[in-house]
């Protein structure tokens, strides 16, 4: 079969490419820029029709979740507008669309874990965009599977865990966040998930789901079994200094508590994402053996 995924550097378009080039069962299609840019959504809509994929994965997003405070009309663009175009080169196809969310739907100013019909209420910008863009794949074809995940890292492009690898070369103590809780998820995982999902996408499985990494941890947590797992296969250490989400102001103001609840997933799908500590071992070790972390990115890593 034929899936097609938007985004080709993307943290989970990478792992999609990765998981599905040794699959015999699964042809796997990227498009992204340069070629394609979903600010000019109807040339990508255009090139999805043509290669007539038997799935839509639609995992490329504006995911700068400060910058998206200053320059909300190009979020805006590639999250809902793209994400639409996206939704309707499906539609148009009568083929499935998996399209990918996030946690920051919601404000977590109350007690998570949240589930799929609790409130939205995005304190962010990104947030905003990202639930408009659920909105509008949902209304443009009923074979979605909206998939909400949440702190995702990998062995690709710019996450968490490459950020406290490099920061952990340079310094002796990190000062992290320990009053924002959420699941880790490997894009690894999600990736090993969605193709499942994608070679098996029945109609009375079609909704919102939440999918994230089994178990929770705050920022400071995560922070420290990345850097103990580094510590125990020689790479850089550091100790970590909790700090309050205040003393570590951002332009958007990240949720306190946006812990997804999985079970809705877990009961249609039969499976459930693996352990994060387990998972995150699997990326710093592997980050490690290549033995290079890409430069810290711009502003906060956090997404
Ligand atoms: N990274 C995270 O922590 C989280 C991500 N998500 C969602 O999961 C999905 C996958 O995220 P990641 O792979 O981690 O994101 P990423 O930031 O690693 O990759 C985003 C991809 O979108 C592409 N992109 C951005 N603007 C584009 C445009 N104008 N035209 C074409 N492509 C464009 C980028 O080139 C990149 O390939 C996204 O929908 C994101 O909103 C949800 C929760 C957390």
């Amino acid at each position: 079969m034929k899936v097609l995924v938007t985004g080709t550097t993307g943290q989970l378009a990478s792992s999609l490419i990765e998981l599905a080039a040794p699959l015999r069962d699964i042809e796997l299609i990227a498009v992204g820029r340069p070629e394609f840019d979903l600010t000019q959504p109807v040339p990508m809509r255009e090139a999805i029709v043509a290669a007539r994929p038997d799935v839509v994965i639609s995992a490329a997003a504006y995911t700068a979740v400060d910058r998206a405070e200053d320059e909300p009309a190009l979020a805006h663009a590639v999250n809902v507008v793209g994400a639409a175009c996206i939704a309707e080169a499906a539609a148009k196809l009568g083929v499935p669309i998996i399209h990918l969310s996030t946690d920051y739907v919601f404000s977590g100013d109350g007690r998570g874990p949240h589930r799929e019909d609790d409130e939205t209420r995005p304190g962010t910008f990104y947030g905003a965009t990202k639930l408009e863009g659920e909105r509008a794949v949902a209304s443009i074809t009923p074979r979605h599977i909206i998939l909400r995940t949440s702190w995702v890292y990998s062995p690709f492009g710019n996450n968490f865990v490459k950020t406290m690898l490099r920061l952990a070369e340079s310094r002796d103590t990190l000062t992290v966040v320990s009053d924002q809780y959420g699941n880790p998820t490997s894009a690894l995982d999600l990736a090993t998930a969605i193709l499942e999902i994608a070679r098996q996408p029945q109609r009375d499985r079609f909704g919102l789901y939440h999918l994230a990494g089994t178990g929770e941890t705050n920022w400071s947590g995560f922070a420290r079994h990345i850097l103990a797992v580094s510590r125990a296969n020689g790479g850089p250490s550091a100790t970590v200094q909790d700090i309050a989400s205040a003393d570590y102001p951002t332009r958007a103001r990240r949720p306190a508590d946006s812990r997804l609840c999985t079970e809705k997933f877990e009961k249609t799908f039969g499976r459930r994402l693996p352990a994060w500590q387990t998972s995150a071992e699997t990326v710093v070790r592997r980050l490690l053996r290549a033995g290079q972390w890409p430069k810290i990115p711009e502003g906060q890593p956090q997404v």
